[in-house]
């Protein structure tokens, strides 16, 4: 079977999906029962113990609620006491028909307070708007009892969480884990301190897909396991530090040498062979000092040509497979001009822009009445592959304007950004999403904590892409495994300190290796199960 990136859908991109399985011959109700089925599936797997103490259901009137009580039916088979506390009669045809097929097993009534194993399918992605009673009575319940020790399950989404927005309704109670279908909601991952743990199953829809892997809805993409492990170069048994990549990252003003400090040890722990840091003159000691194994060499001067009578070529640049800058750049006149021979003089090599090069690039734009992306557009029209890396403040800059806050409206900003500059664009944030200059489907990235959310994450997320560009990744695939194993490196060292306070990006550093593994030899999951991410608190 080829394997594909998973789906991640808006509220819409999912009904239309759910709408074109069941045109293509799925019955709806078997969408639906194969829902609740492989969530029980996942509940008796997962939380055995937990369930010997009964659970409680909680049920709104639509098919989340239909989903529910098909849950309850499976969990009471497997001899779990299941109670479930309707807080409206069913009104869909499925979520009548799923009440009727559990309610022979089923207690109803409020849950005695005792259960600890909550399962929340009061509303999926037919919640609009502030929550009402009687739903928003129910939800409280599930809040309560979360906070009275319990374990909360969401069923699609936590309810009142937005699938589309993720805005997340006054009331709607948090989760510990989402048990989703068929598509990760795009709410879940804007949300994903609500939603917990996320857990996409597999409702057949068309397994990794969420339907037609091929339909052009806007769906972002996810990558799974195996595509990143197959973008993932190995490292030869018999490689020397010529093939493993040679990278130099361009930065660190006086003052600004910790930038590039990070970005070059993040670089080698990508497995580059051999990385320069290219740093103003007072910056060259401190490098060596602190990453021994980085060849330090400060700016390039340049000899004006009336001296020389030659071009002035920067020979140690020329020599590497993939160049970064900005870390630490700085943002006066030398900085600027060192960026504009860096860019103008290496335009067949793999480039990076980061930090302070972003701030200058618009910063030029301004001075020549352009746009930012005219400008990278003409500064890079020869050059293979470059991606940025801004955060939201930096794109702000390059827009010339704030950047949307709705995520259909900073998407196409994002996407429109890299098609106008011809370039991969990879937007930091929570989560951190990637388009490419085809204008193609966007990527999104999940991972991380907010461990990174730290001075210097940035600079160590421009070292593992540059590292991965130089060893023949294409810029979206590069962009795409750094901040993987950026997030997941922070995830398992959030989940190792036992919470964020008290760790500080070396921690980040100290699981990179565990995070490697996890992306060359991603684990298989039960059956029915497509993603597992891990819960970011
Ligand atoms: N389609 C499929 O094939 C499949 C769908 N599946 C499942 O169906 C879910 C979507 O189901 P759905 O579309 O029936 O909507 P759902 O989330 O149950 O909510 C609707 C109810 O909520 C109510 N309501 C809304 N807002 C409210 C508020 N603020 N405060 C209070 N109440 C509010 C609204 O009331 P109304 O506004 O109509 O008065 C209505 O009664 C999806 O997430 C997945 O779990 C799976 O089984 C797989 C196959
Ligand atoms: N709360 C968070 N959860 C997950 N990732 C985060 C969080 N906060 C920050 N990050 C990540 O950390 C990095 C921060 O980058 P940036 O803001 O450029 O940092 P700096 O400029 O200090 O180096 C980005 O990759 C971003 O996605
Ligand atoms: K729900």
């Amino acid at each position: 079977m080829p394997v594909s990136a998973l789906r991640v859908t808006t509220a819409a991109e999912a009904a239309a999906r759910d709408h074109a399985a069941i045109a293509a011959g799925t019955g709806s109700f078997d969408l639906m029962l194969q829902a609740g089925t492989t969530a029980a599936a996942a509940l008796l797997r997962d939380h055995a113990g937990r369930l010997a103490h009964g659970v409680a259901l909680f049920a709104g009137s639509g098919n989340n609620g239909g989903d529910a009580y098909i849950v309850a039916a499976q969990l009471a088979r497997a001899g779990v006491a299941v109670r479930v506390h309707a807080a409206a009669p069913p009104r869909t045809p499925d979520a009548i028909r799923a009440m009727h097929l559990a309610s022979p097993a089923l207690v109803h009534g409020v849950p005695t307070g005792h259960e600890r194993l909550v399962v929340d399918g009061l509303l999926g992605t037919g919640h609009k708007g502030e929550l009402r009673d009687p739903v928003l009575a129910a939800c409280t319940r599930v809040a309560l009892a979360r906070d009275g020790g319990a374990t909360v399950i969401a069923l699609d989404v936590p309810s009142g969480l937005d699938a589309t927005t993720g805005d997340v309704a006054e009331g709607s109670p948090a989760a510990h884990t989402t048990l989703c279908f068929g598509t990760i909601k795009r709410g879940l991952l804007v949300s994903r301190g609500h939603a917990g743990r996320i857990v996409l199953l597999d409702i057949g829809l068309g397994a990794e897909f969420g339907g037609d892997p091929d339909r052009a809805d806007g769906a972002w993409h996810l990558p799974n396991g195996q595509d990143l492990a197959r973008w993932l170069p190995p490292i030869a048994w018999n490689a020397h530090k010529g093939r493993r990549g040679r990278i130099a990252i361009v930065g660190g003003h006086e003052g600004m040498a910790g930038a590039v400090i990070l970005a070059a040890r993040a670089a080698l722990a990508a497995g580059a062979g051999l990385a320069h840091a290219i740093v103003d003159g007072p910056s060259v000691a401190a490098v060596q000092l602190t990453v021994p194994q980085a060849l330090a060499e400060r700016w390039p001067v340049r000899e004006s040509a009336a001296n020389t009578g030659a071009r002035d070529d920067h020979t140690t640049l020329h020599r590497c497979d993939a160049l970064a800058i900005g870390p630490g750049l700085g943002r006066g006149t030398r900085s600027s001009q060192l960026l504009e021979r860096v860019v103008n003089e290496h335009r067949d090599r793999p480039l990076v822009l980061d930090a302070d090069a972003l701030w200058l690039i618009a910063e030029v734009a301004n001075t020549l009445g352009t746009e930012s992306a005219a400008l990278l557009r003409h500064w890079t029209r020869h050059s293979r592959a470059v991606v940025c890396t801004p955060h939201e403040g930096e794109f702000a800059r390059l827009l010339g304007t704030a950047v949307p806050a709705a995520w259909d409206a900073r998407v196409d900003a994002l996407r429109q950004f890299a098609t106008r500059g011809g370039v991969t664009m990879l937007l930091k944030g929570t989560p951190t999403i990637v388009a490419t200059p085809d204008g193609g489907p966007i990527t999104v990235v999940p991972h991380g904590t907010p461990l990174l959310a730290t001075g210097g994450s940035g600079d160590m997320l421009s070292g593992l892409i540059v590292a991965l560009f130089g060893q023949g990744l294409a810029p979206l695939e590069a962009a795409v495994c750094a901040a993987t194993v950026h997030g997941r490196a922070a995830e398992l060292a959030t989940k190792q300190l036992g919470g964020v306070r008290g760790g500080t990006l070396e921690a980040v550093f100290d699981a990179l290796p565990s995070a490697w593994r996890l992306l060359e030899h991603p684990v298989s999951f039960p059956p029915g199960v497509l993603a597992d991410l891990p819960s970011p608190a």
